[in-house]
């Protein structure tokens, strides 16, 4: 397994606030990997770090091997980037800030520039002032990927835009991945990167909860709604994310090994019906965020190792 990214114990501070907090993990090359996590869960304090515009405070963090501190700036030219806000010279057209981006790579950058404008159906004479947040979009995504770079870095590159271009992003970015080459994508459009990711890490006030592919994600997490004739809550044999109570029927989003047969919980006695599910990841993000427990972080990266061996192949 190569590996694009690798975080290493690493924290960053703001002042009093800890926006990152020993976090580690490894993006396989040849991934969609999505970074999950709610407002100011640190997102984009990773991106940042990992492209060297921002310094952290205690751990290790090497893209495509180099080092983010020392080496920040071979980063920034073999990475593709789309920021948030794309920050792109308004009083230029679609061709020119191609032309002009073109200087800081080597040929034939601007040659794919215009066929990734053609491919995205972008105006190339149209000045960027004029353009909609969806043409500014496609014209940010072709600046980033005309180099071909081995690693994409997208933060939130959705948000804003209208069903269609969404779906424009999303497909050009499983079509990089299946060239091998490796896309970090941080998003709130949960169910999008469900159709998308190989492997969902998910954030909340700068610690990583969880690290692991989406299928193993979606093997190991059920939903249960149990049925009991009592009031007495069932027992169960697992770790829970999430219960909800409605009268007598209980739900649970529970994490317990692939293929575990629950149907043996109607011999506790109470124990009137059991229905399982497989969750959205959206109800798995949930569950996620109303946890209070921290999962453990050593036992998901072991099956993320083995689920990337899986995706790999
Ligand atoms: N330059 C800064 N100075 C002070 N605090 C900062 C700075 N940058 C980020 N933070 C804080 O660090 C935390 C993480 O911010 P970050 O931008 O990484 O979150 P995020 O997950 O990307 O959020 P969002 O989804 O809203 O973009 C937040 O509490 C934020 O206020």
């Amino acid at each position: 397994m190569t590996t694009a990214i690798e975080i290493s114990r690493v924290s960053k501070r703001f002042g009093n606030h800890t926006a990152l907090d020993d976090v580690s993990l490894t993006v396989p090359a040849g991934t969609v990997f999505a970074l999950l996590g709610e407002n100011g869960a640190g997102k984009t304090t990773t991106i940042k770090l990992l492209l060297g515009l921002e310094e952290a405070d205690s751990g290790s963090m090497h893209v495509l091997g180099m080092d983010c501190r020392r080496e920040a700036e071979k980063i920034r030219r073999r990475v593709g980037y789309v920021p948030e806000q794309p920050a792109l010279y308004d009083w230029m057209t679609a061709s020119e800030i191609g032309w002009f981006t073109a200087g800081f790579y080597p040929e034939p950058y601007e040659q794919e520039y215009r066929k990734l404008l053609e491919r995205f159906r972008v105006p190339v004479g149209r000045k960027i002032s004029q353009m909609s947040k969806g043409m500014r979009a496609k014209v940010s995504l072709s600046l980033a990927i005309a180099h071909q770079p081995e690693l994409l870095i997208l933060d939130e590159p959705t948000s804003g835009l209208d069903t269609l271009v969404r779906r424009e992003f999303l497909e050009s970015m499983v079509d990089i991945a299946a060239e091998g080459r490796t896309v970090l994508l941080s998003s709130h459009q949960i169910s999008e990167v469900e159709r998308v990711a190989d492997i969902v890490a998910i954030v909340r006030e700068g610690e990583l909860l969880v690290v692991e592919s989406l299928d193993s994600l979606k093997c190991q997490i059920r939903e249960l709604t149990i049925t009991m004739s009592g009031s007495r809550p069932p027992e169960l044999p697992c770790e829970t994310l999430s219960s909800r109570q409605r009268g007598r029927q209980w739900q649970f989003l529970v994490r317990t090994p692939e293929n575990t047969d629950f149907d043996n919980l109607t011999q506790q006695s109470e124990v009137v019906a059991v229905e399982t599910r497989t969750p959205s990841l959206e109800e798995i993000f949930v569950a996620y965020m109303q946890s209070d427990k921290r999962a453990s972080c050593t036992t998901e990266s072991e099956s993320l190792t083995a689920n990337s061996q899986e995706v790999e192949r």
